[in-house]
């Protein structure tokens, strides 16, 4: 055990806490530990302003990153976790921190966070790479955004974080990077190399924080946002003026009200441009 796999909360180390309680990692359920309390403690300062609003943490596991954040002053965490193994594990950091750390026992992609929270909240989380880009579509999917979402930490695998934040003109740049930007600020603040979970994954992972754009009313609804993007990158090798042909009775002239050549591809469209076709599909022009 590294002296950085101490107990400076008082609790037990993380490893007699996942021997202690059966927590052997399940592939099934994306686990991947993170042991070290220097690299969990700065997930939670990259984190932002903790103490005075609430963390939605997802996937706690045995507490590592929950108990981090708890050290980094966090005010009161709603935890969702699917496998009731961590249950027991959880209930020794909730006694040592009375009032803190609510346990959802439920599937994060069916839970309404906005049910839990008790004013503004960050989303803090180690997330399950089998359900990543789905858990982070469904955050995106806030609506009216942003709602209570005042930012989110999550680490990703370096290529979907690649994706995410991908500039256009580049391979990972796609649906991901259009929504994702439209809706927030995201940059990836730091990589985190496989050795640093139990078990390591096979890839490099990433952190990324994410922090909500305010909408105008010149934004496009994000109905329209998914059909073009949808559209345009289901089929991004062809030019516009045929993919954009599922949602534009008339692409061409779409493109052109929209001010991009019909002859451009998907991949090299920026967002706004993007969010200007959507607006002439809310505007009637499908
Ligand atoms: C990568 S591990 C992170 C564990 C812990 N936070 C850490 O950093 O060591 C992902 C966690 O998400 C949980 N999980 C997987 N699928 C889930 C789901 N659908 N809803 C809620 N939690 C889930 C797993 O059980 C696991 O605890």
């Amino acid at each position: 055990m590294s002296a950085a796999e101490g107990s400076e909360d008082g609790l037990p180390p993380l490893r007699e806490v996942i021997a202690a309680h059966g927590l052997a990692a399940k592939k099934s359920l994306g686990q991947h530990f993170l042991l070290d309390l220097n690299l969990t403690r700065r997930i939670a300062r990259a984190a932002g302003d903790i103490g005075s609003q609430d963390v939605i943490e997802i996937g706690p596991g045995p507490g590592g990153l929950t108990r981090a954040l708890l050290m980094e002053g966090a005010r009161r965490i709603i935890a969702v976790e699917r496998d009731d193994r961590a249950a027991a594990a959880l209930a020794e950091v909730q006694a040592a921190y009375p009032g803190k750390l609510e346990l959802v026992q439920a599937d994060a992609l069916e839970v309404d966070e906005a049910d839990h929270i008790s004013g503004p909240a960050r989303i803090v989380a180690n997330l399950p790479y089998n359900i990543s880009t789905a858990l982070l579509l469904k955050w995106l999917s806030i609506e009216p955004w942003p709602a209570w979402l005042m930012s989110m930490t999550l680490m990703f695998q370096k290529e979907v974080a690649e994706r995410i934040v991908a500039a256009p003109g580049s391979k990972a740049y796609g649906r991901l990077s259009v929504i994702s930007q439209w809706r927030c600020e995201a940059f990836i603040a730091f990589d985190v190399g496989a050795r640093a979970f139990t078990p390591p994954p096979k890839v490099v992972s990433s952190i990324v924080h994410m922090t909500p754009r305010a909408m105008t009313g010149d934004d496009p609804t994000l109905r329209s946002v998914e059909r073009v993007t949808a559209a345009a990158f289901g089929q991004r090798r062809k030019m516009l003026r045929a993919s954009l042909k599922q949602v534009f009775a008339d692409p061409e002239g779409a493109c052109a009200s929209a001010g991009i050549a019909p002859t451009e591809r998907a991949e090299r469209l920026d967002v706004p441009a993007f969010l200007a076709l959507a607006r002439l599909l809310d505007a009637g022009a499908g």
